[in-house]
């Protein structure tokens, strides 16, 4: 087996959506301090007018900041999944891996973004329709084999969402240092239906408690990971496989416990989910290092060992950092913003993920007898269609009876 891909520079793509003001926000009476200028464009307005406070008589009240795409309350789930997400899944199925994961203070729309509701379904559900619309549209040449996992981080344990009763879950790096979820389920489907009720069944086993400042606040990190295997058809003496990881995740929120009233359990909770966002931040902090030379420490927390790849190896990554329009959460914005604005600098290599198989002699038999199953799969394909045809539509039946069954290929073992 041999790895044949090269590697090209990628920057990673950070996007911020500003969420409607809430029910609560406008109860207290809040003015909306941050706005979208253009596609690209966001500004936040400082609310506190002090003219005698002189350390801020100098201080802009206004800063803008430019991403590689910007969406306000009018965005909707479509077109935030079409500028974010959409693109990564002809690279997918190329075999390039890919991450997009939703970040931002408590509250402000990150489950909405990736989970959404049923009528309004975020990216979790569109990316697994359309990355099953791409696999269905290439079956004929292609055969693909998709598995799922659903796991979440709490407190800094991994739980399995598919599997909760199994207990909490350890992390090992696999022989070519791509990090491992050991004895994770495996869902090994391509329906999305299916896929979708597993999501659901799923998110109710994720942790969740009301906090002051979400009702349904999710405590821990959310990880989705799908994983596609693809090779053609076509049997050759050299065959090409081609893998490929995305995760998709929704973090807790970075939240204060001043804010969010937290006491006992929920501040212990904070503590744990800060100690990765924290984390988190020293690794976008050190990756973002115009120098290049800080030692980033993957290993200071679960979230970025298995975000290793994501933000500083093999991975398209994009990252969608979510803030409130309200006066009342203007810090929790500018940190925000803040550590977006930083992210945007990160660059990762990207390389397909494809080995090539030298077939042995011994082989070929089982070569053979996986041909004949596929001579058998497209035979029936063939009567199939031609059963529907007939049953539809008479004046087709002579044009399906004359065209000539198509060939899985034109290669020579074929
Ligand atoms: N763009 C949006 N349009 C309409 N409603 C939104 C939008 N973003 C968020 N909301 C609503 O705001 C509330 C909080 O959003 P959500 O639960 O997604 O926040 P969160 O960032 O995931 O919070 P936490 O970190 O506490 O889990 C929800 O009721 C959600 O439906």
């Amino acid at each position: 087996m041999k790895d044949t891909a090269e590697s090209k520079e990628h920057q990673l793509t950070v996007a911020l959506r500003i969420r409607p003001l809430s029910d609560g926000e406008q109860e207290e009476a809040a003015t909306i301090v941050a706005h979208r200028l253009d596609e690209q464009m966001v500004i936040l307005m400082d609310p506190m007018e002090d003219p005698d406070d002189v350390l801020r008589a100098n201080r802009s009240r206004e800063k803008t900041y430019v991403f590689d795409v910007a969406f306000d309350y009018s965005a909707s789930q479509e077109e935030v999944y079409r500028a974010t997400t959409k693109g990564l899944i002809e690279g997918l199925i190329s075999g390039y891996n890919a991450t997009v994961f939703a970040y931002g203070p408590t509250g402000c729309g990150k489950t909405y973004t990736m989970l959404g509701t049923d009528k309004e379904p975020g990216i979790y559900v569109r990316t697994l329709d359309d990355l099953f619309r791409a696999i269905e549209e290439t079956s004929d040449d292609m055969m693909y084999s998709v598995s799922m996992s659903y796991l979440e981080i709490y407190n800094e344990m991994i739980r399995d969402l598919l599997n909760p009763s199994s207990g909490f879950l350890d992390l090992r790096e696999d022989a070519k240092g791509e990090i491992q979820v050991a004895g994770i389920t495996e869902v090994s489907t391509i329906n999305a239906q299916e896929i979708m009720e597993l999501l659901m069944k799923g998110n109710k086993q994720r942790t969740q408690e009301p906090t002051a400042a979400n009702q349904t606040s999710s405590r821990s990190h959310a990880v989705l990971l799908v994983a596609v295997k693809q090779q053609s058809r076509c049997r050759d003496v050299l065959q090409e496989v081609r893998f490929a990881r995305l995760f998709m995740i929704d973090l807790a929120g970075s939240e204060r416990a001043a804010q969010t009233q937290n006491r006992g359990q929920r501040l212990k909770e904070g503590a744990h989910i800060n100690r990765s966002l924290l984390a988190l931040g020293n690794c976008i902090n050190a990756l973002s290092d115009k120098n290049g030379n800080k030692y980033i420490n993957y290993r200071d927390s679960k979230l970025t060992r298995l975000l290793k790849d994501s933000l500083g190896g093999n991975s398209r990554t994009v990252m969608i950092a979510h803030i409130s329009p309200a006066s009342v959460a203007f810090e929790e914005s500018r940190n925000t913003l803040t550590y977006a604005d930083r992210a945007k600098s990160i660059r990762t290599r990207v390389k397909k993920n494809l080995i090539n198989v030298s077939y042995h002699i011994a082989q070929y038999t089982n070569i053979i007898s996986d041909l004949r199953c596929e001579i058998e799969r497209l035979k029936k394909k063939i009567a199939d269609q031609a059963g529907c045809q007939l049953t539809s539509d008479r004046t087709d039946i002579r044009h399906v009876q004359g065209e000539a069954p198509r060939l899985p290929c034109a290669n020579n073992l074929c």
